[in-house]
């Protein structure tokens, strides 16, 4: 919780409604709030113009703005959908703050991280999109292991976005090894343009792994350069 009357500042790097692309929640209208800056470096990231691009904005300047984009909240599984993501979201420490007001305003309230940062600090109610980065990212040494025990089975999901075959098999025998398959959504993903769709889709079904394939879908409505979808 934050201090009542001290204004949480935040860099913005952009706000815009889209179709949700990825993760279970896939193809629902939901408004994306995109944080600047991040201490990671995947090498396939498509969202470096983030890293540094954005504007300053107050907490309730962001409300603002979401309410003039979605209206009202109904609450109720048909709430609006508002997705926290970055950037490195979790690297504000205004981020937690953010999140709650969001719920407290109604709307259903998703958050894109990397797994690097703790989870705790955010409240229960968000869905937490957690990208266990693999070896081929160049970044998966920064995986916080005990984000797994504060992951809400049949809320929150567990992701892993795949470069290359070696990336799968390091993937399935993670997965395999920590016993997630049982336990939580669990995603495979390939990293655009890298990682062969049929390949990756060809392994899942052969290995009969519980696992949920999925591909960016507004990169295959939009295509992989275009901002702000
Ligand atoms: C841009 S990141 C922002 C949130 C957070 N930093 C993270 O990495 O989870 C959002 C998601 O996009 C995925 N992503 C980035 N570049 C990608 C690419 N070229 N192909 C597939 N997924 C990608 C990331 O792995 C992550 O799951
Ligand atoms: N349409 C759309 N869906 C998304 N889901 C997660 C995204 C992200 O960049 O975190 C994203 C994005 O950038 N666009
Ligand atoms: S953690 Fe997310 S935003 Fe940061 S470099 Fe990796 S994919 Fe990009
Ligand atoms: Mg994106």
């Amino acid at each position: 919780m934050m201090e009542a009357g001290v204004s949480v500042r935040f860099k913005v790097n952009e706000i815009f409604k889209s179709i949700q692309g990825e993760g279970s929640r896939a193809g629902r209208p939901c408004l994306f709030i995109r944080l600047t800056g991040c201490p990671l470096r995947c090498v396939y990231c498509d969202t470096t113009y983030a890293y540094f691009e954005g504007g300053t904005m107050d907490l309730d300047e962001i409300l603002a703005q979401v309410r003039e984009a979605l209206g009202p909240p109904l609450p109720g599984p048909n709430a609006p959908f508002v997705e926290l993501t970055g950037g490195e979201p979790l690297a504000h420490p205004g981020a937690p703050a953010l999140l709650e007001a969001l719920l407290d305003l109604g709307y259903e309230v998703a958050l894109e991280t990397a797994g690097s940062h703790d989870i705790r600090v955010v409240d229960e109610r968000v869905v937490k999109i957690v990208d266990r980065k693999t070896p081929g990212s160049g970044e998966g040494h920064r995986w916080l292991d005990s984000n797994l025990d504060h992951l809400v089975p049949g809320q929150d999901e567990l992701k892993f976005v795949l470069c290359s075959p070696e990336d799968y098999a390091w993937a399935r025998d993670w997965c395999l090894g920590k016993g997630v398959l049982d336990r939580f959504d669990v995603l495979f993903s390939p990293v655009w343009g890298s990682l062969d769709p049929a390949w990756l889709a060809e392994r899942i079904v052969e290995d009969g792994l519980p696992v949920r394939f999925q591909m960016q879908l507004h990169k295959l409505v939009w295509g992989a350069e275009k901002r702000g979808v």
